[in-house]
C-alpha cells in the first residue's frame, strides 16, 4: 500500500535531485553513488506526516533489505531515522522494483550479521563508524 502523503523533498539539493532522476527514469537512472548501488527508502514524517525520500545505499540479502543510519558518521542520527521508528510502514524502491515493507531496528547478533553484510556492500560505512561514539542503527525492511 502506497504511503499516503504529501511529499516534501529533501532539502539537500543532491538528495532531492537523485530522487528525482531515479523516479523519473522509472529506477534506471541515479540508482548508484560512487558506482555503489542505492536504493530510495520513503517514510512518513513523525510530525509533518508528509512522505520523505531517502537515497541509501542498496543492502540487501535474499530478498530482505538494510537501511543504516549512517549519516556520514556524523554525531546524530538521521531525521528519517526518527521517522522511521514512529512509522515503521516504509516503500522500497530497488532500481524499477518498488514494493512496501516493514522497517525493524535490529540489535545484538542480528544487527552484527547485518552490519557485515552493508559494510560489505559499502564499505565507507565501517569508516563512518570509527568517525563517530553514536552507534550507528540498522533497520531490516522486510517485504510485505
Ligand atoms: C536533511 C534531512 O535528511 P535526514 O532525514 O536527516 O537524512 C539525511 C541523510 O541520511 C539523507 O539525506 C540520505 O539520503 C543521505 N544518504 C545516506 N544516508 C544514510 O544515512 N545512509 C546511507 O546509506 C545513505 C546513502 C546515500 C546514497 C545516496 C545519496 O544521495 C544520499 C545517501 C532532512 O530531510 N531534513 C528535513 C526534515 C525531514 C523530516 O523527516 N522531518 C520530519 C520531522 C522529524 C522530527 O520531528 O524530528 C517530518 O517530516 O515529520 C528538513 O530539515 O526539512
Amino acid at each position: 500500500m502506497p504511503l499516503i502523503g504529501e511529499y516534501k523533498p529533501s532539502p539537500a539539493k543532491w538528495v532531492r535531485d537523485q530522487v528525482e532522476l531515479y523516479e523519473s527514469s522509472g529506477g534506471t537512472k541515479g540508482t548508484t553513488l560512487r558506482g555503489m548501488p542505492v536504493i530510495i527508502l520513503s517514510t512518513l514524517g513523525k510530525t509533518s506526516g508528509a512522505v520523505r525520500k531517502t537515497p541509501l545505499m542498496r543492502v540487501e540479502h535474499d530478498g530482505v533489505y538494510a537501511a543504516v543510519a549512517s549519516l556520514g558518521g556524523a554525531a546524530k542520527n538521521p531525521t528519517w531515522y526518527a521517522n522511521v521508528l514512529a512509522n515503521p510502514a516504509v516503500e522500497v524502491q530497488d532500481g524499477p522494483h518498488r514494493f512496501d515493507a516493514i522497517a525493524r531496528e535490529v540489535t545484538g547478533d542480528e544487527k552484527a550479521l547485518w552490519w557485515e553484510r552493508a559494510v560489505a556492500a559499502y564499505p565507507d560505512y565501517a569508516n563512518y563508524q570509527t568517525k563517530t561514539d553514536r552507534v550507528i542503527p540498522v533497520f531490516v525492511l522486510e517485504p510485505v
